[in-house]
């Protein structure tokens, strides 16, 4: 708003509307000119009242006098003088005024025209009123209603006059508006090129600045260009020298190719001549080559004599295997296993030589240490394959004949299973003992064929709680597999389903396999898969040199015995219990026979376990025994492994005699089968026999001479055991009491069992009375008289060295029992068909071998007449000087003497020898 329109607002209150406002502002400054006061105006002052149009609104009355005064004014105070600008707004106002009075005239002519227009309308309307006057009274009143339509639309046009004063008062408060945004804009543009001005001030700065530094950049690219030149120049001097260099060599190279083409034109003069030289060697070759014919011949002819050395090495080879001696013990140590602590170990140190250092954890200083001395110690870092390769030589004498026993011992858990089996057949690597030594013995035999014929046959038995098992056997000559048993001609007893072709190693490793896994094994608190029993694996080895048909045996013993155990630490209850039990029973009666061997005791107590039964002839005889100790390192075994390594201690100071070879001469077994025919006669003699005396019995009605039952036996086959007390009698004719005198009989003939297993110094003595006693026995044997034992013996004369024969023919089985058959006899006993003993010795082999211990026959109504016998005959009482008496009288007997006796031979050769299934 005006400010002056505000002013008067605010002084005289509010005014009824903008354009009397107006109008009083404008009559106020015209009264100013009336006053005189706009004589002085300032120029900007009077400019702008002609901008604001401020004479629209004024009166013309009004405006005349301010011109007037003004004229006045200045007429009187500045001599007429007008200001240029007064004169303008004067000029403006007069304008202004002739303006209206034109607008006005031209209005009032307008107007005038208008009110013509009127009147003339009006004058037609009176004269059409005059004449409607004349008409009706209504239609005046529509004239006054005309009428006053008329002054309505009169007030109306009024009204509108006023509105559009508001509008001009807004609109000059609108141009105030605009007026200050224009002039804020102003500034704004001001303030704009102020900064702008500023800102190409820095801008001109900084452009001044970057172009100094662009400079300097410039000053030291220059530089480093003036650099790179020189490079530049320094290496075209030095490539252009290398260039030189370069070519000299070139010239060199050429020079060196040269020569070396000559050298190639020389070779190849060389090797022309060469080829005449060859030429000339390769007739000088077959020259030589005729001449080697002539010398391969000659060698042909000295090969003959190979057998000769061959047989030479191999005396020498064991020869070396007796030096080092029949005993050995091979301690190993088994590595600890996971979970184990790796740092509490009894094993102190280990030495090559055998040395194991054993350390106690509840002692201190020199005392905790104990030293034991073995052939060998195997750390627990040994493969199976070394420790077989150190046992190698010893299995191989077997096929040389030697008797070899290797067995493992140790407290349970410690790795005899491991050593002897290996932990898993299907790796070759893990093969055990066994599997290597079968493998070992199959591929020897088999790279010997064209010099000596082998037979093997296997055998495997386990004593589980004092009873002998059959597990497996086979035979490579009969080619298959069957279960052991000595009632049958050729050993095997074969059931259909269980036939199976031994065709190769594999097959027999396979079928070994079937017999370990028939083991009895149980878990234990110390050994999830304890072996519960002894397994004894044997392998019997048959050769035959072809070249001078001496034949071998061999027999192998290959042993994993049942762990010892503290029954406290395996916690062992009811049937692991009597395992247990029957275990370090047997393992202690094992202890035992050692030790009365150790002391060269005249009794060792072979009886007291069918284990140191089944071992006797590898224990005191002469076999190479080679003894497995098994450790395991923790510290909670000390106590086991100190009893463990004292029993291997004991073992080790044993001293066996030296091995006995088990060869046969080609007249030693032409013998053998006159023996063989003559058993066969005796036996159809004693099925006579007892015809004859169940007739004479029936007869007489009497039971004379019959057997006490004690003796009697069911077996057909062990029927044709003779009976001692008869054949005495008849011979002697003087006991009254013949089952007494068996019985005394027997035990002399225990005794001397026993005595005759002490080897060493004991030997030659036994040795003596044991010939002295074959040849009275053989002599009862005859049937015809002295001509087939004249025979016998003058054949005899004939082989090298009586004595010698004499113990082959033992171990043939005519005088004492082969102890190599042993095994066989005790685990066919009472068995068939893989049936087991109850170890009662009942049965006629186990009767045969321990005589004292015979029971009665299981029914001994069935064959009353055949009185029972023990298989060895008693040692004669007949000193050396009474042989030739004792000779005659039992040769002088009636037939029926010879007959007995003939029988008591007979049996006692048959069932010791079941081993001949194979010849
Ligand atoms: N040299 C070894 N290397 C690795 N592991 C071994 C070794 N010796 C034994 N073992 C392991 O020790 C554990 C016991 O071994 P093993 O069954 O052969 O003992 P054992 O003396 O035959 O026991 P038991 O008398 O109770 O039958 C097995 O797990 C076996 O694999």
């Amino acid at each position: 708003m005006n400010p002056h329109l505000e002013v008067y607002a605010r002084e005289n209150g509010q005014p009824n509307n903008l354009s009397e406002a107006r109008n009083v502002v404008v009559v106020e400054e015209v009264s100013l000119w009336k006053l005189g006061g706009y004589a002085n105006l300032p120029a900007a002052k009077i400019s702008e009242m002609m901008k604001r149009q401020n004479f629209e609104n004024s009166s013309i009355q009004s405006l005349f006098s301010a011109v007037n005064k003004v004229l006045d004014d200045s007429i009187e105070r500045k001599n007429g003088e007008i200001p240029h600008c007064m004169a303008f707004l004067l000029k403006k106002v007069v304008q202004e005024i002739e303006e209206r009075v034109s607008t006005q005239a031209e209005s009032f002519r307008k107007q005038n025209n208008f009110c013509k227009v009127l009147e003339e309308k009006y004058q037609s309307k009176i004269k059409v009123l005059e004449t409607l006057t004349i008409g009706t009274s209504e239609e005046n009143e529509v004239v006054m209603n005309q009428l006053q339509q008329m002054k309505i639309e009169k007030t109306e046009i009024e009204e509108k006059k006023k509105v559009e004063e508001q509008d001009v008062v807004r609109l000059m408060k609108e141009k105030d508006h605009s007026d200050r945004q224009i002039s804020a804009l102003k500034q704004e543009l001001e303030m704009a090129k102020s900064t702008y001005e500023k800102q190409c001030m820095q801008l001109e700065t900084h452009a001044k600045e970057t172009n100094l530094e662009l400079e300097k950049k410039l000053m030291e690219l220059e530089d480093l260009l003036t650099d790179s030149r020189n490079r530049v120049k320094e290496l075209e001097v030095f490539s252009e020298s290398k260039m030189l260099r370069w070519r000299k060599k070139e010239l060199s190279y050429k020079r060196i190719l040269d020569s070396q083409f000559r050298s190639l034109q020389e070779l190849r003069m060389a090797s022309k001549f060469i080829k005449r030289e060859v030429l000339k060697t390769q007739r000088a070759y077959s020259e030589e080559f005729n001449h080697m014919g002539m010398k391969l011949k000659e060698l042909m002819d000295a090969a003959k004599n190979y057998h000769t050395v061959l047989a030479e090495n191999r005396k020498l080879y064991n020869e070396v295997q007796d030096l080092k001696g029949n005993i050995r013990v091979y301690c190993r140590i088994r590595p600890f296993l996971p979970g184990q602590n790796q740092n509490r170990t009894a094993i102190e140190y280990i030495g090559e030589n055998g040395e194991l250092d054993v350390v106690n954890p509840l002692k201190q200083g020199k005392d905790s240490h104990r030293l034991f001395k073995f052939s060998k110690v195997f750390s627990p870092a040994a493969t199976q394959e070394e420790v077989f390769l150190d046992t190698q030589p010893l299995i191989r004498s077997v096929l040389d004949g030697y008797n070899v026993c290797i067995f493992a011992y140790g407290q349970t858990g410690s790795g005899k299973t491991y050593t002897m089996t290996g932990p898993n057949i299907s790796s070759k690597e893990d093969w055990g003992v066994n599997y290597r030594a079968l493998n070992d013995l199959f591929h020897l035999s088999q790279s010997r064929k064209n010099t000596i014929a082998y037979e093997v046959s296997v055998q495997m038995v386990e004593i589980y709680n004092e009873r002998v098992r059959d597990l497996l056997s086979f035979d490579t000559s009969q080619k298959r597999l069957g279960i052991w048993n000595t009632s049958l001609p050729n050993g095997f007893a074969v059931p259909d389903a269980s036939i199976h072709p031994v065709t190769s190693t594999a097959d027999v490793l396979e079928l070994m396999n079937i017999g370990l896994m028939n083991r009895a094994v149980g878990a234990t608190a110390l050994n999830e898969r304890s072996s519960r029993s002894h397994s004894v694996l044997t392998v019997h080895i048959r050769g035959v040199d072809l070249e001078t048909d001496a034949v071998l045996r061999g027999s192998l013993h290959l042993v994993d015995l049942a762990g010892s155990e503290r029954v406290d630490r395996s916690e062992a209850t009811g049937d692991r219990l009597r395992e247990a039990q029957h275990i370090n029973k047997s393992l202690s009666a094992l202890g035992d026979v050692i030790f009365a061997l150790a002391q060269k005791s005249p009794h060792v107590p072979y009886r007291n376990s069918k284990l140191t039964q089944v071992l006797q002839s590898s224990l005191g005889g002469q076999a190479k025994t080679l003894m497995f100790v098994q450790l395991n390192p923790d510290v909670e075994s000390y106590f086991e492994t100190i009893s463990t390594l004292k029993f291997a201690e004991r073992v080790s100071g044993v001293e066996l005699g030296a091995a006995r070879r088990n060869k046969e001469g080609r007249g030693l077994r032409e013998l053998m089968d006159q023996v063989a025919s003559l058993k066969d006669t005796m036996a159809k003699k004693d099925e006579e026999i007892g015809r004859l005396q169940l007739l004479k019995s029936s007869v007489n009605g009497e039971r004379r001479n019959m057997s006490s039952p004690r003796y009697g036996s069911s077996s057909p086959r062990r029927h044709s055991v003779g009976a001692p007390q008869q054949s005495q009698t008849l011979s002697g004719g003087k006991s009254s009491r013949p089952a007494e005198k068996t019985i005394s009989d027997m035990d002399n003939s225990s005794d001397y069992s026993d005595r005759h297993s002490e080897g060493g110094s004991q030997h030659s003595t036994d040795e003596f009375r044991h010939k002295e006693f074959f040849r009275q026995s053989r002599l009862a044997v005859v049937d015809g008289g002295p001509s087939l034992i004249e025979n016998i013996e003058s054949r005899l004369a004939l082989v090298d060295g009586s004595q010698n024969i004499v113990e082959d023919i033992e171990l043939l089985g005519i005088g004492d029992g082969d102890p190599e058959e042993r095994l066989s006899d005790i685990s066919d006993g009472g068995l068939s068909m893989g049936t087991e003993t109850d170890g009662s010795m009942n049965s006629i082999v186990e009767f045969t071998l321990f005589p004292e211990t015979a029971k009665p026959p299981i029914d001994s109504a069935k064959k009353p007449t055949v009185p029972a016998m023990p298989a060895k005959l008693p040692r004669p009482p007949q000193k050396q000087g009474q042989k030739g008496s004792s000779r005659l009288s039992l040769i002088k007997g009636s037939s029926k003497v010879s007959s007995s006796s003939k029988k008591t031979n007979v049996g006692s050769s048959s069932m010791s020898r079941p081993g001949k299934k194979w010849q």
